[in-house]
């Protein structure tokens, strides 16, 4: 094996994954809608027979007005009026009843008409939510999917940026607006289009007059709805934004809840809190007062339209040129016409915020996935351990290196041990071999491969880590060490745990090893947590074993068991410790001792005790405290038992 530091190398060998272009809101969503379009035009399909229906229902009412009720002639009413179309479908109407004497004498049959056509157009209109709402589940369910997938494949630079709160968010309430607008909103639209386009012709059919007077405050609603759609929109986003950085901050005190409560700063935590979330309400209550204002302006010029046509229909009425059926009718429709022109505007202003909602979600799906490896790149099978990295150069934010370039060769089924003060680049080296990031210069082959030729699956797939922040999830115990290998055996895990020392304590809890461990961990000790990590990372049989820092909370009688359990099977996997600690080192095969990004030492433990440098510098500083506590330990053993002094502690005696 052979170690070395050197300058900054010069080779890249970065593949650089093409940045995609993001996706128009309106593409993402047809892109979606695959496999659900079928669902969408029965939806659509079920629309028109419930708009075709509820046409028929007022002309049904009309026809009885005015044939059943006054036999076909009204008082007053010429008749040339009687043999326009509209009189002629009436009486088609009428006689598809049973003729006027039929209904005349049984009053009921119309009204059953009506009903039963009620019923018919809510059945579709039953369908029509339906089969929206098929649609629109299976759509967002592909997306939540897509997104969640995506996450799972975005580079670790990305995560180590992002704001997991914006992050959940966009993944809960943006996808829930885009549901929200897909499934009644998409529907709802169509239905305001397809009624205005259709109820034209069948009123023009009925009366011209009325049909001009119905639509005379028409326009100027639509207009006003457009108007308030583009001052709404702005809004939206600003809200939206404001939501995130609420959800931003509570998820984020919620996250370090222990260290805002050891710090007493629960007080600065709710300031904290207020301000974003006084800018959510300011920002919402803007949009109300919009929304307020436009809600009762279209409702007041709703119904003056209705007054409108209330008045000339009387008018016409009480000259003769109009049949009390046909008012009738036209008062109906425009019921079925008005009212969904105006809640176009609100149609309108949540289709915007589903559209801000779609753009969020297109801004994480268009970021570049983790690099592929080349195709050129076969692994090598098997793996045996080999690691052997070169001029080595890597940086996180373009500024300052965490590695300047260093060289280091660990043969399989050796230890190499990594010392080196805070910062120095120790943990860098580890996320490096996990492809968690991708070298600037420089070259890491395993077993003469080079990594970034190799999937990060595969590379992924032969290393056991436990982080220097170990990780449990809010399972069992047992199953957060089964997640190093699925399907491992009882006996497999417990073999594990026994390795971490784990077993004994695992066993003392009430459900052992069906013992939940709270969120992150939380209801175990910090040694405990990182020697369940260690169980999981040992089950998991790979051919490197990755420590950083793992065993750094453990007390020192366990250290030793755990170290002495791990050299029984030296030779077995290559492994690579970081530790503060000597103690943890001390029967690595290799040391290399790293400052600023830089191998400044290197060797045996034992050679490196001998030399001047870091190494035996930390061996005295770490010795010395002990030797200073043994001292403190005979002082006080030897003080007089007759003393009346209180017997002195390690940190108190004669210093
Ligand atoms: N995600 C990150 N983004 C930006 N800089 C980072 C990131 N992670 C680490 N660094 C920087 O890279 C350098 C090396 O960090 P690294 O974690 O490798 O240090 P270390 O030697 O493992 O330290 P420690 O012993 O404290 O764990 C440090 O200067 C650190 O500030």
């Amino acid at each position: 094996m052979e170690t070395s530091s050197s300058g900054p190398a010069t080779t890249s060998s970065q593949p650089q994954t093409p940045v995609p272009p993001k996706p128009a809101p309106a593409a993402l969503l047809w892109s979606l809608m695959q496999g659900f379009r079928g669902q969408y035009a029965l939806a659509i399909a079920a629309l028109l027979v419930f708009t075709a229906i509820n046409y028929l229902i007022p002309l049904v009412g009309s026809a009885t007005i005015d044939f059943a009720l006054t036999s076909g002639v009204l008082p007053g009413v010429t008749t040339a009026a009687k043999v326009a179309p509209e009189a002629e479908l009436s009486a088609l109407l009428v006689s598809w009843m049973g003729g006027p004497e039929l209904v005349r004498a049984h009053l009921w049959l119309p009204a059953l008409v009506m009903v039963g056509l009620t019923v018919l157009a809510g059945l579709f209109s039953y369908l029509k939510g339906r089969f929206a709402a098929q649609a629109s589940d299976g759509i967002v369910r592909r997306l939540k999917d897509r997104l969640y997938d995506h996450l799972q494949r975005l580079p670790t630079k990305y995560h180590d940026h992002a704001e997991t709160g914006d992050l959940i968010q966009r993944c809960t309430s943006d996808v829930e607006t885009l549901r929200l607008a897909i499934s009644t909103q998409v529907v709802d639209i169509s239905n305001a289009i397809l009624l205005l386009l259709t109820a034209l012709p069948v009123m023009l059919l009925l009366d011209g007059r009325m049909t001009a007077i119905s639509f005379v405050l028409v326009v100027p609603i639509v207009l006003f709805g457009y108007i308030y759609v583009g001052r709404v929109k702005h809004l939206f986003r600003e809200v939206d934004e404001a939501e995130g950085q609420v959800t931003r901050v509570v998820q984020e005190n919620l996250t370090g809840l222990r260290v805002v409560r050891a710090f007493a700063r629960q007080g600065f935590e709710i300031d904290k809190f207020a301000k974003p979330n006084r800018l959510y309400r300011d920002r919402s209550l803007r949009l109300l007062r919009l929304m307020a204002w436009y809600w009762s302006t279209s409702d007041f010029i709703v119904l003056i339209q209705q007054g409108i046509v209330l008045i000339a229909g009387a008018w016409f009425i009480s000259q003769g040129t109009l049949s009390v059926g046909t008012l009738f009718a036209f008062i109906m429709f425009l019921n079925m016409l008005l009212w969904p022109v105006r809640q176009m505007g609100r149609t309108l202003t949540d289709l915007g915020k589903a559209t801000v909602a779609l753009n969020r979600m297109g801004e994480i799906l268009s970021e570049p996935e983790e690099s592929k490896p080349n195709p050129a790149g076969v692994h090598p099978e098997p793996f045996k351990g080999g690691i052997e990295a070169r001029d080595l150069v890597f940086d996180h934010d373009g500024k300052s290196a965490a590695l300047n370039g260093i060289s280091f060769t660990v043969c399989p089924g050796e230890t190499l041990a990594i010392l080196g003060p805070s910062g120095s680049g120790k943990s860098t080296i580890m996320h490096l071999l996990l492809r968690l990031y991708d070298y600037r210069s420089g070259s890491i082959h395993l077993d003469g491969q080079e990594l970034t030729t190799l999937d990060r699956q595969w590379v992924r797939s032969q290393f056991s880590v436990v982080m220097q922040e170990p990780f449990l999830f809010s399972k069992t115990i047992g199953e957060n060490i089964r997640l190093g290998r699925d399907g491992a055996a009882k006996e497999e895990i417990q073999e594990a745990a026994r390795l971490a020392d784990i077993h004994d304590t695992i066993n003392t809890f009430s459900a052992d090893y069906g013992t939940l461990v709270g969120e992150r961990g939380v209801t175990l000790s910090g040694g405990q947590r990182q020697r369940v990590a260690l169980a999981r990372a040992l089950l998991r049989e790979t051919p490197v074993l990755l420590l950083d820092d793992a065993l750094s909370a453990v007390d020192a009688e366990t250290e030793a068991t755990i170290l002495d359990a791990l050299r029984s099977r030296h030779g077995q996997r290559t492994t690579l410790v970081i530790a503060h600690r000597l103690s943890t080192l001390a029967h690595a095969d290799r040391v290399i001792v790293l400052d600023k990004g830089l191998i400044i030492q290197e060797g045996r433990p034992v050679d490196l005790l001998k030399q001047e440098g870091l190494y035996r510098r930390l061996w005295t500083i770490q010795n010395a405290a002990q030797e200073e506590i043994l001292e403190d330990e005979r002082l006080a053993a030897a003080a007089p038992a007759a003393s009346a002094a209180p017997t002195p502690t390690p940190f108190s005696a004669s210093r």
